[in-house]
């Protein structure tokens, strides 16, 4: 139960020894990460995490889950970024796309529209509402404002029984978040200070949520547990993250500055979007770093398709395919054969799509596209935590190969400061 490289497609554009030539730094930066000595070694827990959660943590947590589960249709989830994306992904990989039944986990404070929440809010309407709050640095405008409306709204709806529907989940001892927990008695859950929020699906911001939406996380946690050990391996040939972290080095270094995360499988959607904070943050500073980008195949290859196959040149492709058929939908026969489909009855859906990945992969290969390509054997929780970690894992070590820090993100601050000029903040008047 692994996530594999499969190097068939990009061996006509890196050869063999480019890698071994990386072999010393990506020991080097191995070595930074497991002895936490490179830049923002302090923002390394995530690393042992999923061996080192604590049982009773998770037990606590699983409670609170069961008990928003039994009073509760709609779980608000309010966060942005890594505070949301992580959950978002999951529960989207992982559950029915269309039902999926029990409490529905829903989401807010990750935009500043008020149609959105005007949406929101009429869709809560007469329903058992919980929030779940979700800021690392408790001070994020975007969740604080809508927070801010929706306790109004729990208020208004509960009274005091408000309090007990409202879990907080922040840092430790510092931010406005805390403080409001503590002075409502709201139950809370901790963000470890040494996890950042791009990297803290696997605590208490992604399995709360998650646990809430039917997700197994004891078998998430168990899957990134068997990726940590597995990808403590420091050979680079060895160690399929760092082999994609070196591959993507390589290309970048060549001009394709632009990866397109690319899957034939619709609930990826979720993944991508955090897979792109992920990257994004970690690794565009300094003037550098791999644009990161996605598609939904077959779907966007009626839409960017073209561009993919022969627009400008400076992407490269990471196809993530799912190698078990899990599913066994088969085209029926028809006897008049009218749209022309006989000749696929005898195979599975699965089947046609793994076809349309290849006959892709050879295609924008053959425009000048290098593939890399993915292989999880199975879509499940398990899988879904080794893949959540692998990308992490390999996310450290390509920035560090970058020589860029991969736990800061100076550049976010930017527009947060004009924004408060620009409304006035108390503080913050030109
Ligand atoms: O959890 P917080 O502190 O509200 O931060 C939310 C997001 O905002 C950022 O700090 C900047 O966008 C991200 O790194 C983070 O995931």
């Amino acid at each position: 139960m692994t996530v594999k490289i499969n190097t068939k497609f990009i061996q006509e554009f890196v050869e063999t020894n480019e890698l071994a030539a990386l072999e010393d730094f990506v020991a080097a930066s191995h070595k930074k990460i497991h002895d936490k000595t490179g830049a923002g070694a302090e923002y390394l827990g995530w690393l042992d995490w999923p061996s080192k959660m604590e049982e009773a943590e998770l037990s606590r947590l699983e409670e609170a889950a069961e008990k928003v589960k039994s009073d509760t249709d709609v779980l608000i989830v309010i966060g942005i970024g890594g505070s949301y994306l992580g959950t978002k992904a999951v529960q989207d990989l992982l559950l029915p796309a269309f039902g999926a039944g029990g409490t529905e986990v829903i989401f807010a404070g990750h935009n500043i529209s008020g149609r959105y929440l005007e949406e929101l809010l009429s869709h809560i309407e007469g329903k058992k509402v919980a929030l779940n709050v979700i800021s690392k640095s408790g001070t994020t405008t975007e969740p604080a404002i809508a927070f801010r409306i929706l306790r109004k709204w729990m208020v208004d709806a509960y009274g005091e029984e408000a309090a007990n529907r409202i879990i907080v989940t922040t840092d430790e001892k510092e931010g406005a978040l805390r403080k409001a927990a503590d002075k409502a008695g709201y139950t809370s859950f901790v963000i470890p200070g040494d996890i950042g929020g791009r990297y803290s699906v696997l605590t208490s911001v992604g399995l709360l949520p998650l646990a809430v939406a039917g997700v197994d996380i004891r078998s998430l946690l168990e899957g990134a547990a068997l990726a940590e050990s597995t990808l403590a391996n420091p050979a680079l040939m060895e160690n399929d993250a760092y082999l994609y972290a070196a591959y993507r080095q390589i290309l970048n270094s060549r001009g394709y500055s632009v990866e397109v995360m690319a899957s034939f499988e619709p609930a990826m959607a979720g993944i991508n979007e955090w897979w792109k904070q992920l990257f994004g943050e970690s690794e565009g500073k300094q003037g550098k770093g791999v644009f990161p980008a996605s598609v939904i195949y077959s779907t966007d290859l009626h839409s960017m398709g073209q561009y993919l196959q022969d627009g400008r040149r400076m992407l490269f492709e990471t196809m993530v395919s799912f190698t078990e058929d899990q599913n066994q939908t088969e085209i029926p026969f028809d006897e008049e054969d009218g749209d022309g489909l006989n000749y696929l009855v005898e195979k599975s859906l699965h089947e046609v799509n793994q076809t349309a990945m290849e006959a892709t992969a050879l295609a924008h290969a053959e425009g000048g596209v290098p593939i890399l390509s993915l292989e999880v054997p199975k879509l499940d929780a398990q899988h879904a935590g080794y893949l959540l970690y692998f990308f992490m894992k390999a996310c450290a070590m390509s920035a560090y190969l970058s020589g860029v820090n991969p736990f800061d993100q100076p550049g976010v601050e930017q527009y947060k400061q004009n924004m408060f000029e620009l409304l006035g903040k108390p503080g913050y008047e030109k």
